[in-house]
């Protein structure tokens, strides 16, 4: 069993870096940290980045994992080599590029290439954006999936991840006590369906409303709160088509976890938005 402590970065490719910056650090309010001519690192919280873009093919979508001991990096390559997961550990010079001591990589069933990683880089500095968001740091990700119940058997059998709920067959899956740190929703292509940050109220939600309305940001669902997680949320298009969603999701699953039982949420608007809001995201449709 791979033990992973949390979601700690996305990586996205884009043919437009200076676009991905403007809209990273004014609309969602991600501090920049670094820019080249082909890499662009944001910060959300305490660690070096939590989201890098790099000059690339849109399509190419990663997201990483945290180990929770790092000296387990070998027998986590192991373990999914001899499952017949496609893998690989990474080199020092892309270690480097992702401000990681070590990483491995692998694909998940429906082909997304996911990253554990051995001790992360911290900041050294607090996170101090120039467009005061609310934001308290990296969330969860929406993972597109051709199969969500034998993708779910693929991170049950291999990984220390739990299901909160599932919408449908469509599970949120959590690795802490927080709801959930990914949730795989079905799709007919791979990637990343959205990228979540985490807000700290209500109040941040609306004013991120009022001001994404402003600037003329296509906003594809709510204002709402999910009856799942709980959280209000704000889900709006970045970059390269990505979905963007604020969220103050605070529930959190505590004290004997495997006894904690997971919800079943019909496939119904309803149980993506209790206030009525509908979504204009394809993979959120019924
Ligand atoms: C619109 C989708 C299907 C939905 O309801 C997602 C729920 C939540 C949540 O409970 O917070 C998410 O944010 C998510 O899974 O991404
Ligand atoms: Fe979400």
């Amino acid at each position: 069993m791979i033990e992973v402590r949390d979601i700690h970065y996305a990586r996205l490719g884009t043919r437009d870096l200076d676009a991905a910056e403007r809209y990273a650090t004014d609309i969602i309010g991600l501090q920049k940290v670094e820019r080249s001519s082909d890499r662009l690192y944001l910060k959300s919280d305490s660690r070096h980045h939590t989201l890098a873009y790099f000059l690339g093919d849109p399509a190419e979508q990663v997201i990483a994992f945290e180990l929770k001991d790092w000296s387990t990096l070998g027998a986590a390559h192991e373990q999914l080599r001899a499952a017949d997961v496609p893998c690989g550990m990474g080199s020092e010079a892309e270690a480097a590029d992702r401000h990681v001591e070590a990483f491995m990589w692998f694909l998940d069933p429906t082909g997304n290439r996911i990253e554990l990683v051995a001790r992360p880089h911290e900041a050294g500095r607090r996170y101090f954006p120039t467009r005061d968001a609310g934001i308290l740091g990296f969330g969860h990700v929406g993972l597109c999936s051709t199969d969500p119940v034998r993708d779910q058997a693929f991170w049950l059998s291999n990984f220390n991840t739990l299901v909160s709920d599932w919408i449908g067959p469509c599970p949120l899956l959590r690795v802490n006590a927080r709801h959930h740190q990914m949730a795989l929703f079905a799709a007919k292509r791979k990637g990343i369906q959205h990228i979540n940050h985490q807000v700290a109220e209500i109040d941040d939600i609306m004013r991120a409303w009022y001001f994404l309305n402003e600037k003329k940001i296509r906003i594809v669902f709510g204002p709402g709160r999910h009856p799942t997680s709980g959280g209000n949320f704000l889900y709006f298009e970045g970059p390269d088509g990505m979905i963007f969603e604020y969220s103050n999701s605070d529930r959190t699953i505590i004290g004997d976890l495997s006894a904690y039982k997971p919800r079943q949420f019909p496939l119904h608007p309803t149980s993506f938005c209790m206030w009525g809001s509908k979504p204009d995201i394809a993979e959120f449709k019924e």
